[in-house]
């Protein structure tokens, strides 16, 4: 039985005379693991961009658990249940893990100012809630040895992954994974090819990516659509697409396989 978390119809969004998407279709079902390819300038980015409310359409609808995203104001998007992770890291260096966890989780709890001046039991029981779930995220994603760690003492990879936590940690239904594998090493990839596997699988969240690197395509992608010049060309599994002769052609010259 079709159960679609995500909907997305005759979605475009226009710069001027660029086309960046284009009459883009697509459902995202819950639980699965939905991964938009395509080459440079595709319009993978547009997309995720106009999920999470940073672009207005200019023509076309998404819906999120038959809701109108359009509808609402950026602000609101983690409060429905959508987490994203952006291709630059986007982390306070000079905070710990933990605290950039908490800050993560803070954005997303309801705020009255003058309840939090007067530390009104329900400011602390938030305030409880916000710290176990930071904690299970640590725990989840073994994030314990850099708890107190500043983020900017932290290698690459691992950065990466507290990125990750930080938008596990408002509890999305659905996460947004914007090339989750860039500057990463091979072993670095294999072990978020397992992260994404396990925060679908026991978390039960559903993961829309953006991703280059085929081989973490293949090993967690339940569908696969590819995009080219702000088109949709494809969509199926990830070895039906990257067999499809139009994909094929959209990434010729590129020197990248699709
Ligand atoms: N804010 C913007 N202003 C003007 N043009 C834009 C803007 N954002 C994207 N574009 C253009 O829209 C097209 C699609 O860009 P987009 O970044 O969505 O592609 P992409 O598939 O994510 O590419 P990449 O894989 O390189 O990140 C490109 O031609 C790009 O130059």
């Amino acid at each position: 039985m079709s159960d679609v978390l995500l909907s997305v119809r005759d979605l475009s969004r226009h710069f001027g005379g660029v086309k960046a998407v284009n009459r883009v279709s697509f459902d995202v079902q819950r639980g699965e693991v939905f991964t938009l390819i395509g080459p440079n300038g595709a319009g993978k980015t547009t997309v995720f961009n106009l999920i999470s409310r940073l672009y207005d359409p200019s023509s076309g609808e998404i819906r999120f658990e038959g809701e109108l995203l359009s509808a609402k104001p950026a602000h609101a998007i983690a409060r429905m249940g959508i987490a994203r992770t952006f291709q630059n890291i986007e982390l306070f260096e000079y905070a710990s893990v933990l605290q950039n966890l908490l800050i993560g989780r803070h954005v997303h709890m309801p705020r009255s100012l003058w309840r939090e001046a007067l530390f009104l039991p329900s400011v602390r029981q938030n305030e409880r809630e916000a710290r176990r779930k930071v904690e299970e995220v640590i725990d989840f994603l073994n994030l314990q040895h850099h708890r107190d760690t500043l983020v900017a003492g932290l290698p690459y990879g691992v950065r990466k992954v507290v990125e990750l936590a930080r938008a596990l940690c408002i509890g999305p239904k659905l996460l947004l994974l914007d090339e989750p594998s860039s500057g990463l090493n091979v072993d670095e990839t294999r072990d978020l090819a397992y992260w994404i596997d396990d925060i679908k699988r026991l978390l039960g969240v559903t993961v829309l990516m953006v991703e280059h690197d085929m081989s973490l395509v293949s090993r967690v992608s339940d569908r696969v659509l590819a995009m080219n010049q702000g088109e949709v060309l494809a969509l199926g599994t990830a070895s039906e697409v990257q067999r499809d002769p139009r994909v094929i052609e959209a990434y010729l010259g590129t020197g990248v396989a699709p």
